[in-house]
């Protein structure tokens, strides 16, 4: 019998609209295959087989489809809320917490005919890059169960590489959608901050927070997009403006010509710190857009270097304000509530209890660059350099349609290797943290596997605001040109093929 699972979402969505087959099955075969290869992916933090199965029995049942995506199954990122699941963000401090309201994602999922499978393993409150930060132990990744899927949203990312769905949601406040996916051979895309709506994602860092699509082929990203994406009244930073064309760029991109397209190679995003079968992949991408007919050119963006700790001032200043509200009286998690504490020493104690060291970290340090006498010199400064950054896309997209670079500096790493060392784990996301600080739209598409150790690497593209369709033009066309590479995924234990 054909395996479902290994069919693309658009593939799927065609075959189901033809009732050729029906999206239990499709849902069913998914639900097995979490069923024997989660335990060793560890992807899912919560498994909704009856609710994905009800949803996906009433796109069958359905004289109309809902969308283009109806009846495709999908797994969400545990920081999106959903009114039937439980929604933890990967934290004690949440544990079992089941929200009173869909994420407006969720919501227009659910309209879309979108069969939720479960909620996927994250760093807690998105802050990582490798998902070991989860309070319910790592993601694996699917091409070596030894190392890290990328974080924060690892177990989006690997249960798309594991076959477990065609279909992932996503948020990226520095990289968490692209690192993943660059480190688990899977795409994702940031889209334009304020495309797609942040009611309902669990804020970490509001002003760089990004709900996205992940996926495997950047088609079925687009197809994903448009489901999600569009103003929302219920997020004040949404944008009031048509969602850019995406899934018509994806498919003009899928033709495999980029003639007429201007490609700028980020100067500052090579050297020392890149493996250099990262490097030799991404020149191999490179010349592969000059081969399509893009017009490539070198660009300096010299801020960019300085991405990196302004991102760790404003998204732990950021974060320091909005964890203040879990304080033990609202949401989830209370300890010492036994009449012997006062409500001061009970948020205390819970918050002692309920935070990993990561978000401690990050607590403290935006506490302290938030605090008066040093506000001007740390958070005052990174917000001067968030605007030259900005102001460096915006002369770059001056010269060029669209700017590439690795997405990350090194393919996935092992488990436990950068644990101790917070500034090597806050590195992978060296390259990806310009276009959050910009709120431009940018997407991580595989370049295949790297020479030297058989991993995944990624290509990162990045679009200005708003051009988001640029993004899956060009990242269509380089997908045709790279050619398949899924097919090397090793086998999973436990999985009889
Ligand atoms: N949330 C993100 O996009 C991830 C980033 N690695 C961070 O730890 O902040």
């Amino acid at each position: 019998m054909t395996d479902l699972t290994k069919f693309t979402a658009a593939e799927l969505a065609e075959k189901i609209a033809a009732r050729e087959v029906s999206s239990v099955e499709v849902t069913q075969a998914h639900l097995d295959r979490i069923g024997q290869v989660d335990d060793f992916v560890h992807a899912f933090l919560h498994v909704d087989a009856e609710g994905a199965l009800a949803a996906a029995k009433a796109v069958d049942e359905a004289p109309e489809r809902a969308s283009a995506l109806a009846g495709v199954p999908l797994a969400l990122k545990d920081v999106l809320t959903t009114k039937d699941m439980p929604t933890t963000v990967g934290s004690k401090t949440l544990e079992g917490w089941i929200p009173p309201y869909d994420a407006t994602v969720t919501r227009r999922l659910r309209e879309a005919g979108v069969p939720i499978l479960g909620k996927t393993n994250m760093d807690e409150f998105a802050m990582g890059s490798s998902t070991e930060n989860s309070a319910y132990g790592p993601t694996h990744n699917p091409w070596d169960h030894a190392r890290i899927p990328g974080g924060s949203g690892g177990g989006s990312a690997a249960s798309l590489a594991a076959f477990e769905a065609p279909l992932a949601i996503g948020t990226d406040t520095g990289g968490s959608i692209r690192q993943p996916g660059a480190v688990t051979g899977t795409v994702g895309v940031k889209p334009t901050y304020g495309g797609v709506s942040r009611y309902g994602l669990v804020a970490f860092s509001s002003s760089l927070d990004q709900a996205g699509p992940c996926a495997r082929t950047v088609l079925d990203a687009a197809l994903l997009h448009e489901v999600i994406a569009g103003y929302d009244p219920l997020d004040s930073t949404s944008i009031d403006a048509p969602v850019p064309p995406v899934v018509a760029a994806a498919r003009e991109g899928l033709h495999g010509d980029l003639k007429g397209v201007k490609v700028g190679v980020v100067r500052e995003f090579s050297g020392d710190g890149y493996q250099a079968g990262v490097q030799r992949s991404f020149e191999a991408a490179v010349d592969q857009l000059r081969a399509l007919g893009a017009e490539v050119v070198e660009v300096s963006c010299p801020h960019f270097v300085y991405a990196l700790p302004a991102y760790y001032l404003i998204a732990p200043s950021e974060c320091s304000s909005n964890l203040a509200r879990f304080d033990a009286m609202r949401y989830g998690l209370r300890v010492a509530d036994d009449g012997t504490h006062s409500a001061e020493e009970v948020m205390s104690l819970t918050r002692e209890a309920g935070f990993g060291p990561e978000v401690k970290r990050r607590i403290m340090l935006g506490t302290y660059a938030l605090s008066s006498g040093y506000y001007d010199a740390y958070y005052g400064s990174a917000q001067k350099v968030r605007t030259l950054i900005t102001r460096d896309f915006d002369a770059a997209f001056e010269r060029v349609d669209v700017l590439v670079s690795p997405t990350t500096p090194t393919t996935a790493f092992k488990i436990g290797e950068r644990v101790d060392d917070p500034m090597a784990m806050y590195l992978a996301d060296l390259c990806t943290i310009p276009a959050n600080l910009a709120g431009n739209a940018a997407m991580s598409v595989p370049s295949g596997l790297s020479d030297e150790d058989g991993l995944p690497v990624g290509l990162q593209i990045m679009a200005p605001a708003l051009a988001d369709d640029r993004l899956y033009r060009v990242g269509a066309a380089y997908e045709v040109a790279r050619g398949d590479f899924l097919d090397r995924l090793p086998e999973l234990k436990g999985v009889s093929a």
